[in-house]
């Protein structure tokens, strides 16, 4: 049967083969752009570094003795040392929590809080971040086990 539209006309076999090609150059786009927004996603992963820790101390840092109504960071730091601990604690145990309960997405979530609050602790009680770093370092060239049983301790 052949189908008249307007300037064209096609058999009805025409039109199917022309709508699976479209179907199919549809999916050819849809996994083309799952393609490109993967590499999107690798390329931003590789990007990001742990340098982000570094930063954010900076950050931090340039917030004491800032307005505590415009910076959280300014506002727990004008609440001492004890509450920021004691936040740092709550992070943790909230962290622990997610681990145990297996939420990848809200451990990642609860590790960040953690770390977080963990570098205004750093920056309250004047500590840089290189010397973390520095001593994260220092025990690269040994093995966990033998630190303890250098202490005189037998592992777990
Ligand atoms: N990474 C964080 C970050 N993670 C968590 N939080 C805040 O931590 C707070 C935790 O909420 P909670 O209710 O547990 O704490 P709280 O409000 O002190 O509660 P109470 O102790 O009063 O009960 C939330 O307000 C979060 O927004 C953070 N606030 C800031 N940062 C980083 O610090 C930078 C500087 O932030 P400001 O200091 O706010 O400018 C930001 O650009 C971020 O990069």
């Amino acid at each position: 049967m052949a189908l008249s539209s307007g300037k064209s006309t096609r058999t009805a076999s025409g039109v199917k083969k022309s709508r699976t090609k479209k179907a199919s150059g549809k999916k050819k786009v849809a996994s083309a752009l799952l393609e490109i927004e993967k590499g999107q996603r690798d390329r931003a992963g590789d990007d990001i570094t742990a340098a982000v820790l570094d930063r954010l101390h900076e950050t931090v840092l340039s917030r004491r003795g800032t307005d505590p109504s415009l910076s959280h960071s300014a506002r727990l730091l004008s609440r001492g040392r004890k509450k920021i601990a004691q936040k740092f604690g709550e992070e943790a145990v909230e962290c622990l929590i997610e681990a145990v309960a297996g939420s990848a997405n809200e451990l990642v979530s609860e590790s960040a809080d953690v770390l977080y609050h963990l570098i205004v602790l750093w920056v309250d009680a004047g500590i840089a971040p290189q010397e973390i770093w520095r001593e994260l370092q220092r025990r690269e060239a040994m093995s966990g086990i033998a630190e303890k049983a250098s202490r005189g301790e037998k592992p777990a």
